[in-house]
C-alpha cells in the first residue's frame, strides 16, 4: 500500500529543513505542507539542533503556528531571506508554481522574491506538465469595485468564480477577495504581465522563475527536482 499524501508531505518538509542551519534568517510558507516545515523547524529549535533563527512568515496561520513553537517570528523587511520554503499547488517541469489555493499568495510573493533560496515541498500530485492543468489560478482581487475588476478578468478570457468558504465569500489576510480563474494559453509570463497591469487585481499566484528546487515526495521516496 502506498504512504498517505500526509506522510509523503512530512518527508519532503523534512528534506527542506535539512538545508537549515544556524543563525539563517528564513521565510515560512503557508498551507498542509509547510506546515509540516514549520514543526520540523520548531522540534530542531526544542531539540538545541538549530539556533538563533530568525523567520517571517507568508500569513497570519504560519505565524500563529511558528510562535507557538518558540520560533523567533518577526515582520518583512528589506533584509533577503536565506531560504524559504513553502508548497505548491501546482509544479511545472521548469518549477514555475501555481500557488495560492491557501489564500496566501500575496504575502507569500512579497517573502519569496526576497529568497536567496525559494524551496519548494510538495507531494508527488502537484506535478503537472504545464499549470494550469488541475489547479485555477487564484488572482487576490480589492472588494471595492469588485465586479468591475471581475468584468476586466473575464474580458482578458478568464473564466472562474470568486472564492467561498462555508457559503461566504472567502477573506484573504490582507482584507481582499480571491477570483480563481481559468485561462486558455501558455504565455505564462504575458500572462502575469497583463493580470498585473490589471486595474483591481493586487496579485497572481503565477510564480515564475522563482523556485531553486523542489523536494516531491512520491511512494518510492523523495525526489529532488531543480531549475
Ligand atoms: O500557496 C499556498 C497557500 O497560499 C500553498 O503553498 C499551497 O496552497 C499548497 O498548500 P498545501 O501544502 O496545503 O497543498
Amino acid at each position: 500500500m502506498s504512504p498517505d499524501l500526509e506522510v509523503l508531505k512530512k518527508e519532503a518538509a523534512i528534506r527542506a529543513v535539512s538545508l537549515i542551519e544556524s543563525g539563517m534568517h528564513l521565510g515560512l510558507g503557508t498551507g498542509s505542507t509547510a506546515k509540516y516545515a514549520i514543526e520540523e523547524l520548531g522540534r530542531k529549535v526544542a531539540a538545541g539542533e538549530l539556533s538563533n533563527l530568525t523567520c517571517v512568515a507568508t500569513s497570519q496561520a504560519s505565524d500563529t503556528l511558528a510562535r507557538s513553537l518558540g520560533l523567533d517570528v518577526g515582520p518583512l523587511t528589506p533584509q533577503a531571506f536565506d531560504i524559504a520554503i513553502d508548497g505548491a499547488d501546482e509544479i511545472a517541469p521548469s518549477l514555475d508554481l501555481i500557488k495560492g489555493l491557501g489564500g496566501a499568495l500575496v504575502r507569500e510573493k512579497l517573502v519569496e522574491v526576497q529568497a536567496k533560496r525559494l524551496i519548494i515541498i510538495a507531494d508527488h500530485t502537484k506535478l503537472v506538465q504545464a499549470l494550469g492543468q488541475k489547479a485555477p489560478l487564484p488572482i487576490e482581487v480589492l472588494p471595492f469595485g469588485v465586479d468591475s475588476t471581475l468584468e476586466r478578468l473575464k474580458g482578458l478570457g478568464a473564466v472562474g468564480e470568486l472564492r467561498r468558504q462555508s457559503g461566504e465569500l472567502y477573506i484573504t489576510d490582507n482584507g481582499n477577495l480571491i477570483f480563481d480563474a481559468r485561462f486558455a494559453g501558455q504565455d505564462l509570463a504575458g500572462l502575469e504581465r497583463t493580470l498585473k497591469g490589471t486595474l483591481g487585481v493586487v496579485e497572481t499566484g503565477l510564480f515564475l522563475n522563482m523556485a531553486e528546487r523542489a523536494f516531491v515526495a512520491a511512494p518510492e521516496g523523495v525526489r529532488e527536482v531543480v531549475r
